[in-house]
């Protein structure tokens, strides 16, 4: 058990990891038992939506490189929320916060630039563990972005965890508002893999913002829009144009890093559908990057929900391409329980990150601790 100096030794935690995703959906919390290396138990997880005001706010702060107002404003809000999210997930697992031993706190990335060596995530450490009484572990990408780092993704060590005993090379494929893919190679007899990692492009954020932007919801349901439109090519050649997509693994991308323009005079139908191809092309051109093709790609994040963007990606990958759950795990709580994992490896001085999966130049550790309040 950890003692309140956030201690902790060998075996399972009870940990909550917590996550703001790039589609600025809402609060993901998770609560799970990890001993941070190979043994994961989901035990709940919960998502608390961001009411239409406050994404209104925070979308405001995204790009601010400052401390100012209201930065500072969204960051106690944001914080507070996450002190709730925590409370309701206790609540509903019947959990006591005294068997709780440590917090995963990702924050809300508000601006993303490692080439600058700059990421940040707002949400305030010391604040959530003063209004949980529990040991808070933050700023996990930082000490990444500092060495050289791309600083993200961080899930892959956890999806390495996950994947024990399914068919390799593995894909791990999540799709939130940006997207990221996780190879995972051979298991050596000894239980470890080769793992290499990269953003592959947009997620869903670019057709959200399509899909709100037309009146027509905040993301499109199923595919239902993109699946009664047509693809237009040339527009999809000008989105895959962009020279990132030539980039070798490891890579990262903040959230709006890609112009929608070349869609702009399209219908919405064929917008969405064009969106849609969009992020199904470029995760088929992460595979020239990748060390070998995967054999199964299993989806996980928002993004599995949308049936014709599944579809797009079986038609281009041409193996299985099925949703995380098919294996038993929870696809849309992945990233948070990442976090709760990230934040045990971050008090085990163990690497939350490899050269394979940020580019970093040694395996990293990372995060913040603050002790409980
Ligand atoms: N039923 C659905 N049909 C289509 N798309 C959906 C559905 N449900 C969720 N999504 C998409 O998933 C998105 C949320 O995905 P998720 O929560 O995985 O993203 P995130 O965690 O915020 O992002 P990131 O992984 O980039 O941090 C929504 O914005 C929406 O686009
Ligand atoms: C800078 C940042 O917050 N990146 C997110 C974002 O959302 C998806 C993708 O881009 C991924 O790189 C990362 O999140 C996941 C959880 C990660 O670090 O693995």
């Amino acid at each position: 058990m950890e003692n309140r100096d956030g201690d902790v030794g060998e075996g399972l935690r009870t940990v909550v990891g917590l996550m703001s995703g790039t589609s600025m959906d809402g609060i993901d919390a998770a609560l799970l038992r990890t001993d941070g290396r190979g043994r994961v138990e989901a035990l709940s997880f919960l998502t608390i939506p961001y009411d239409d005001r406050f994404r209104v706010r925070l979308r405001a702060c995204l790009g601010r490189t400052d401390g100012g107002e209201p930065v500072a404003e969204v960051e106690r809000e944001l914080t507070d929320a996450h002190a709730d999210a925590v409370r309701r997930l206790l609540g509903q697992a019947g959990v006591a916060r005294a068997d709780v031993e440590l917090i995963g706190f990702h924050g809300h990335t508000i601006h993303h630039d490692p080439d600058r060596r700059l990421t940040r995530q707002i949400g305030d450490g010391a604040r959530l563990a003063a209004a949980t009484g529990i040991g808070v572990v933050n700023d996990l990408r930082g000490a990444d972005v500092a060495a050289g780092g791309q600083g993200a993704p961080l899930v892959p060590l956890f999806h390495r965890a996950l994947a024990h005993g399914l068919a390799r090379p593995l894909a791990i494929l999540n799709i939130g508002g940006v997207a990221n893919v996780s190879w995972i190679g051979p298991e050596t007899s000894e239980g470890e893999a080769e793992v290499v990692a990269c953003d592959t492009g947009p997620g869903n954020a670019l057709i959200d913002d399509w899909v709100l932007r037309h009146g027509l919801g905040r993301f499109d349901a199923g595919g239902a829009l993109a699946a009664t439109g047509q693809v237009d090519g040339a527009a999809l050649a000008a989105l895959m144009a962009n020279p990132w997509f030539d980039r070798p693994a490891p890579k990262s991308l903040d959230r709006d890093a890609f112009d929608p323009a070349p869609v702009a005079a399209l219908s919405a139908a064929d917008g969405a559908a064009t969106l849609t191809a969009f992020t199904a092309e470029s995760v088929a051109r992460v595979v020239a990057h990748l060390p070998a093709p995967p054999v199964r790609w299993l989806v996980c994040g928002g993004g599995r929900h949308n049936a014709t963007l599944m579809a797009m990606l079986a038609d281009r990958l041409r193996v299985p391409v099925e949703s995380a759950d098919l294996v038993g795990w929870d696809g849309d709580a992945l990233e948070a329980q990442a976090f709760g994992y990230l934040a045990v490896r971050s008090r085990l001085g163990l690497p939350l990150s490899l050269p394979a999966t940020t580019g970093v130049p040694v395996p990293m550790r990372g995060g913040v601790f603050h002790p409980a309040g």
